[in-house]
């Protein structure tokens, strides 16, 4: 078991989400069945008394793995000696709201963390920002932290590549662990680009298991994308159990590294691949080793999957445009 407890940052920490990941934190499942965490929660004043009744619940499971609890109403003591940050805190969108609706509302969070992780995280920091809109509130985080590498800041696209698998398994028979090579790309958002292009279902071209190209156009690819908006219309709230899975993949994947021969979808600032702009936190297929994400290179992209990410990706910039003009980015961002 390590003896140094590894710095968690969790943002929130008293929403729906904090509260299906705060458990699997404290019980390995993220970093492993031998890595000692000290969970560091973030909330605004009014939602300390509930983090404070979260923490006296992780208390009480008497996790092995759990090193200490702390609790902060303030970004700069909460992201001090911060080794991995979950950014969830930020309001979720309602019926009949799009993510981007909430760039406004949810931006002006991300400035004053980037801040803070700029002055006091731990050198190997690695940031998932979970909260809407994802992508875009990475960009303004990483653009405040200037000291800190700009490929340490991720946003999640893990819900929407699980969603993808889930859903191709459903079509073909096949159980998810014969699926593989599936990508997300670009933003998350109703407009992202569900791929199966590269995808094997049993080691087979998943497009000839299916068979039935008009399934994927139409059936397939507005599911997975408008999967968030059904999930808010059905229970009334937003994901929180199936998000916080995949924060937990997320971050295991990253530090632990990826199955070979399989990739997952990442949002990551653009090195300019696949000729996404550089620096537009883009969702990406990458497989990870040795604690770094590398972006699957070489893959051909059909019309169709070209015109997919150049829509994201257009609606990236026009985020991108918006918060500049909120004046939430700093002058010299892209
Ligand atoms: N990327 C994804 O795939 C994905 C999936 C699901 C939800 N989300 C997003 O995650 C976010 C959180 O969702 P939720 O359902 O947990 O919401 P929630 O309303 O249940 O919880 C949000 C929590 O954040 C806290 N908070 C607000 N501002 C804060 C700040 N500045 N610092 C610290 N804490 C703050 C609130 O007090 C609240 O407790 C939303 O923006 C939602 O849209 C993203
Ligand atoms: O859709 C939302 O607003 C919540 C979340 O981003 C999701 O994908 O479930």
């Amino acid at each position: 078991m390590s003896t140094v407890p590894v710095n968690v940052t969790v943002t929130g920490a008293a929403g729906q989400i904090g509260y299906a990941l705060l458990f699997r934190i404290a019980s390995g499942q993220m970093l492993g069945p031998d890595v000692r965490v000290r969970l560091k929660m973030l909330e605004i004043p009014q939602g300390v008394k509930a983090a404070e009744g979260t923490a006296m619940e992780l208390e009480d499971c008497a996790f092995p793995l759990l090193a200490g609890i702390d609790i902060y109403d303030d970004a700069t003591q909460a992201f001090d000696g911060v080794n991995v940050g979950l950014l969830v805190g930020a309001r979720p969108r309602g019926a009949g709201m799009e993510r981007g609706d909430l760039l406004a509302a949810n931006g002006g969070i991300f400035g004053p963390q980037g801040e803070a992780i700029n002055a006091g995280a731990a050198d190997d920091v690695r940031i998932l920002v979970v909260g809407n809109p994802a992508n875009t509130n990475a960009l303004i985080a990483s653009a405040h932290a200037p000291d800190v590498p700009a490929d340490r800041f991720n946003a999640m696209m893990r819900l929407d590549h699980n969603r993808a698998l889930a859903q191709l398994a459903l079509r073909t028979g096949a159980p998810v662990s014969e699926i593989s090579r599936v990508t997300i790309w670009g933003n998350h958002s109703a407009k992202q680009h569900p791929d199966i292009t590269h995808a094997l279902v049993g080691g087979r071209p998943a497009a000839e298991v299916v068979g039935d190209d008009a399934w994927v156009k139409g059936e397939f690819v507005p599911t997975v994308a408008k999967r968030g908006a059904a999930i808010i219309d059905a229970r009334g709230a937003s994901s929180a159990a199936s998000a916080a899975n995949a924060a937990i993949s997320h971050v295991h994947d990253w530090v632990l590294g990826t199955p070979k021969d399989d990739w997952t979808s990442v949002a990551m600032p653009s090195d300019g691949s696949y000729d996404v702009p550089e620096g537009l936190v883009s969702s990406f297929p990458a497989s990870s080793e040795g604690g770094r994400w590398e972006i699957v290179q070489g893959l051909e992209l059909d019309d169709y999957t070209r015109a997919g990410i150049d829509a994201s990706v257009a609606e990236l910039v026009e985020e991108r445009d918006a918060v500049k003009e909120l004046g939430l980015l700093p002058a010299v961002t892209i």
